[in-house]
């Protein structure tokens, strides 16, 4: 138990955040105590001390210093705490007794002000149900505020994946049942008023009521969001956040998490990242905020057959017009992150570094509109407008605010001289007042003869004359002794004294008069967040068509040609992502799916290419609706409202479930929720099981697909049962197509063509040895695959098959060639390099000329 005042104090602000980590300002650090002290210390790698706690007691302490807060904030973020921040709220120099102090912010994932992934955004997401499900999500570094709401849980889960928000507000009757459909993200449940006290919120957003009757659920959501907000950051203005806007299912493609996932669009499953992505392919954008509208377009296929026309019109006309692409790049090269920003002004954490940036910004847009002009770029007149009306603003930024601005407000040098007289003036005193100075120690030291006179200065008693003690018998009777040093006396001067209050005088005004100009400034900026935010927009979007074009002329991308009567037929189509690691060597390939040919059988060995032919079929088909070029020779695309993908296997134990069941979960929804505008791609469905069960499975899953004469959707279905081949002959919809591979004695060499009809054989022996599994191991699996084949060969619905199959060993153990038998017993360490050279030149030219190995 504390006993001194300053402990008491903090014990009664500490019980009001239990759940947080204190950050106590004390002077010009923040202190953590007791637990709070012993939890941070090692998380943020900081020296753990002890405090006074009064009755000889010691309490436990860390700190850091409060300029440097931020960096330490962000290390207890990530490590999954909260962090409430106390400051002094009144000057301690006019404070009697224990200076008084209170909780100005609380900072949790979804609250902090910056975040360090600049290409995404990071948003604080709140969920209630009624009937259904109301989600709202704002993303409080770039004002992005939007609403989902849905009758699905599923659909409602499958948005929380695709935004992946940093936290989650819920009510508390909900959080026990959401547990296990949240587990991942940071959720905090909160008391059910929130989510009913909405008055503040539509007040702010009286513009949006119709809105938010049309989604009444999410409007409670996104209401108890912000209330959340207001109480954990009470002295924000959330200026910057302006717009409120829905996220409609029906306006674009349902991609579900999986599909998300397996195609990589935005995050590999290899890095975990975006390296290894398609958006980390098309991402050639320059600015920040470009690159997160890139993300949110990748993840959101259009849907309307002109709005996608229009984005290709405009890709199409910034490929062909190379001058205007590499000027506007050029331009944006010089555009920081505007949003972001933004939102630095609302918390009022701008410096005037930030200040400049913005200037430096809005003074690219009157370029950004003379190459439009110039160039003729018809497409993006639309843009015009918006990045117009800022020109004035910028102007008078870079006029007011100097370019070597320090990082902080209170110590002037902010304005620029020339830009408000008074300023200019209180600088000439301030800085003549130190020529003066300068002035006066020459003076003093004609006067008194003493050579080491010096003027000083320090904060306790401002200007003194600084004599050593050898010259004190020197000193003049006016001097007024002020401080006795080990070998030396300082003094003061009336004169020098009255000198200095006029200079600190001037300098104090200076630094105030800064200050308030620069957040004139600042307000001045403020009122124009709405147009900052919608040239943002405009910039955004310049800047994803650009970087669309710029990806489609690097990588001989084609416009698609999209089409409402259900034909998806692609000439040579490459995979976007594969392609780029195979350079010259990716092997093309064509596609054709239509109404009465929907569903295609792929069989063919492993590591033939069949996952990547089918990934890449629903990329192009996903890029086109996205609006980008595809990776083709020519693509006609029939518009499809969702792809559904089943990839791989891939668990999650986590929550609980096999792989099989994760599988069978996935198909389960992939064919309630599949109709005849859907593309599906399905791969070794029916692995994960015994192998007649996942047969069956696999029959059965086709027939259900092809066998509904009103819903067929497009499906590409890839298969390592071979029986499933015979299904083309009793369902028109369903064909064969295989991968070819050519044998070369006992090695296959994959051609990664897709060939119409089916493959003969799988195989998987072969790979295994590539693999490099032992000889003898293949040679006992290949003679089971002989016994099995002629066990089962009764029940298979095709028999040639199994014919191809009986052919000589294909794991005989090789005899070794004499070649590589005389390489081995070399012994080099007995050679000189002259000699190892001659050998190797006389072994390659004796390869060479021998046709054997
Ligand atoms: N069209 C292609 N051109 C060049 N290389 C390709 C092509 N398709 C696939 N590959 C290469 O072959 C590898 C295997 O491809 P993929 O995974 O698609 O085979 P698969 O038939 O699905 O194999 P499995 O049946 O074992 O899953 C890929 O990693 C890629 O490097």
């Amino acid at each position: 138990m504390a006993t001194t005042p300053m402990l008491k104090q903090y014990e009664s602000i500490k019980a009001k955040v239990p759940d947080c980590i204190l950050f106590f300002r004390l002077g010009d650090f923040y202190e953590m105590f007791a637990d709070d002290a012993l939890t941070a210390a090692p998380v943020l790698e900081i020296a753990l001390t002890s405090r006074e706690g009064g009755s000889g007691s010691r309490i436990p302490m860390c700190g850091v210093p409060h300029h440097s807060a931020e960096n330490y904030i962000q290390k207890l973020i990530a490590a999954g705490f909260k962090v409430a921040i106390c400051e002094q709220t009144e000057d301690p120099q006019q404070s009697k007794g224990i200076v008084k102090r209170d909780i100005v912010r609380i900072v949790s994932p979804g609250t902090v002000d910056t975040v360090a992934a600049e290409h995404k955004n990071n948003y604080l997401a709140a969920i209630y149900k009624e009937k259904d499900w109301g989600l709202a999500y704002l993303d409080l570094t770039t004002g992005d505020f939007r609403l989902f709401q849905t009758p699905s849980q599923q659909t409602l889960l499958n948005e929380l994946n695709r935004i992946n928000p940093a936290e989650i507000i819920l009510p508390k009757e909900f959080a026990v049942s959401m547990s296990k459909a949240l587990d991942g993200y940071y959720s905090n449940a909160a008391d059910k008023t929130i989510f009913s006290s909405l008055a503040g919120f539509r007040e702010r957003f009286h513009n949006y009521t119709g809105l938010l009757e049309q989604m009444p659920v999410s409007a409670r959501a996104a209401g108890a969001l912000w209330n959340y907000i207001k109480k954990n950051i009470p002295d924000s203005s959330l200026q910057n956040v302006i717009e409120l806007k829905s996220c409609r299912q029906s306006e674009v493609m349902v991609l579900d998490r999986w599909t998300r996932k397996n195609l990589e669009l935005v995050e590999s499953s290899r890095f975990g990242d975006e390296r290894g992505t398609i958006f980390d392919v098309l991402n050639l954008t320059k600015t920040a905020f470009g690159a997160r509208m890139l993300r949110h377009w990748i993840q959101q296929p259009l849907l309307n057959k002109e709005q996608i026309e229009a984005r290709l019109d405009t890709v199409e006309e910034l490929t062909k017009n190379t001058f205007a692409r590499q000027e506007l790049f050029k331009c944006l090269s010089h555009v920081y992150d505007l949003e972001r920003l933004t939102a630095r002004l609302s918390y009022g954490k701008a410096s005037p570094r930030d200040m400049l940036a913005l200037a430096a910004t809005l003074a690219c847009l009157p370029e950004v509109r003379k190459i439009i002009h110039q160039h003729q770029v018809l497409t993006l007149t639309k843009y015009l407008e918006p990045i117009s009306g800022l020109d004035d603003l910028s102007a008078k930024l870079l006029k007011a605010i100097n370019p070597d601005a320090p990082v902080t407000l209170h110590e002037g040098n902010i304005i620029n001289n020339g830009y408000i007289p008074e300023i200019d003036r209180l600088r000439a005193v301030a800085s003549g007042g130190r020529d003066w100075i300068a002035r006066l120690e020459n003076q003093e030291r004609e006067k008194t003869k003493i050579k080491s006179l010096k003027i000083g200065y320090n904060k306790v008693f401002g200007y003194y004359i600084e004599i050593t003690n050898a010259n004190s018998h020197l000193v003049p009777e006016d001097y007024i002794r002020k401080q006795t040093l080990a070998n030396c006396e300082r003094y003061i001067t009336p004169e020098l004294k009255e000198y200095e209050q006029q200079v600190l005088n001037a300098q104090e005004k200076l630094f105030d008069l800064e200050y308030a100009v620069y957040t004139e400034l600042k307000d001045e900026v403020l009122s124009h967040t709405p147009p900052i935010l919608n040239a943002a927009q405009a910039i955004g979007e310049i800047d994803v068509f650009l970087s669309l074009a710029e990806a489609a002329v690097r990588h001989h991308y084609v416009r698609p040609e999209i089409n409402n009567e259900g034909t998806i037929h692609i000439v040579e189509g490459r995979h976007p992502v594969v392609e780029q690691v195979c350079n010259d060597l990716f092997v093309p390939n064509d596609t054709l799916l239509t109404s009465s040919k929907s569903l295609a059988l792929i069989t063919g060995p492993n590591m033939g290419g069949k996952s990547t032919y089918m990934r890449q079929v629903a990329l192009i088909v996903l890029l086109s609706q996205v609006g980008s070029f595809v990776p083709a020779q020519k693509a006609a695309i029939a518009l499809r409202d969702c792809i559904y993908t089943r990839v791989g296997a891939s668990d999650n134990l986590a929550s609980g479930q096999s792989t099989f069941m994760v599988e069978m979960n996935e198909v389960a929804f992939i064919l309630q929720n599949a109709a005849s505008r859907s593309l599906i791609i399905l791969d070794e469905v029916g692995r994960g099981t015994a192998t007649y069960d996942g047969l069956s499975l696999a029959w059965a899953i086709v027939e259900y697909l092809a066998g509904n004469p009103t819903a067929q959707p497009l499906t590409l279905f890839a298969t390592h049962y071979h029986e499933l081949t015979a299904l083309e002959t009793m369902f028109p919809a369903v064909f064969n197509l295989h991968v070819a591979v050519r044998e070369k004695g006992s090695d296959i060499l994959f051609l990664h063509k897709i060939l119409p009809g089916k493959a003969d054989r799988s195989y998987g022996l072969h790979v295994a040895k590539i693999a490099g599994l032992p000889l003898d191991l293949l040679k006992r699996a290949e003679s089971i695959l002989r016994e099995l084949e002629s066990l089962s060969g009764e029940t298979y619905p095709d028999k040639a098959t199994r014919v191809e199959v009986l052919q000589p060993s294909l794991f005989d153990q090789e005899e070794v060639h004499p070649l590589l038998k005389e390489v081995e017993e070399i012994d080099l360490d007995r050679m000189t390099p002259k000699q190892a050279m001659d050998y190797l030149y006389d072994l390659v030219s004796r390869i060479r000329s021998s046709k054997v190995l």
